[in-house]
């Protein structure tokens, strides 16, 4: 089903970043939000799963039951949303609205099943892959990031072997960013990004 809810508030395109758990998204993504504060905006997801140490509730996820996650569902609140190492993930068509209503532009970091639905959506992103340097570093990271128990820390593992063979497939994503020197990782973001943030730069003074 295509939804165009989103594509009716027209803007900048939307980014989305996606890539195994411990690959580095939300680290490059804050980078690029300090630096670039007045130009993208966060895609508020929901989750079901509890949340971490200096998490807050309406910025980093929107935290709910599983009940209250599926009636949303249910209604058609949500332009995509997948089952993640037991734990249900959804962008809401409101949390995409709410930046792009500020002519922001708007990231997503969601997982492979979430950028295959939005494939089917109009929302039409920019679709960038973060990936480790190996599943031997993936490991390192998630283990010294200390968030996860056994359990999910050996699903996201497995989730992180299908996702990176996902991220080989052609025309799946514009660019594939291996996450290994960081500064390095983050130059290429920024360089994929350039002229979507120059626009809007532009946009932003002129109004
Ligand atoms: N280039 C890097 N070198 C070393 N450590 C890194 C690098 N990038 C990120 N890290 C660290 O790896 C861990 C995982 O990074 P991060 O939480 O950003 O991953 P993520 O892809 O957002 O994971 P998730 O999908 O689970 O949210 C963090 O502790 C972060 O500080
Ligand atoms: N399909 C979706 N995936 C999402 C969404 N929000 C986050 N995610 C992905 O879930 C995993 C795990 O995240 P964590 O915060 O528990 O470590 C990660 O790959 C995210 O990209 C979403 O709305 N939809």
């Amino acid at each position: 089903m295509r939804d165009s809810t989103t594509k009716a508030m027209a803007g900048p395109r939307p980014v989305v970043l996606s890539g195994p758990s411990g690959a580095g998204k939300s680290t490059l993504l804050k980078k690029l939000m300090k630096e670039y504060d007045s130009v993208f905006g966060f895609s508020v997801s929901h989750t079901t799963r509890k949340p971490r140490p200096g998490e807050e509730n309406g910025k980093d996820y929107h935290y709910v039951t599983r009940e209250a996650m599926q009636a949303g569902i249910d209604k058609g609140d949500f332009i995509e949303s997948a089952e993640f190492s037991g734990n249900m993930y959804g962008t809401s068509k409101a949390a995409v609205q709410d930046v792009q209503a500020k002519n922001l532009i708007c990231i997503l970091d969601i997982d492979m099943q979430g950028v295959r639905n939005i494939k089917e959506t109009d929302l039409s992103p920019i679709y960038i892959s973060i990936q480790p340097p190996s599943m031997e570093v993936l490991e390192k990271r998630l283990r010294d990031r200390k968030t996860e128990s056994e359990e999910s820390l050996q699903k996201r593992l497995h989730a992180a072997k299908v996702d990176m063979e996902f991220s080989k497939e052609p025309g799946v994503f514009d660019v594939v960013i291996v996450n290994d020197n960081l500064d390095e990782a983050y130059g290429q973001l920024k360089h994929t990004l350039l002229e979507e943030i120059t626009k809007v730069k532009k946009i932003n003074m002129s109004s």
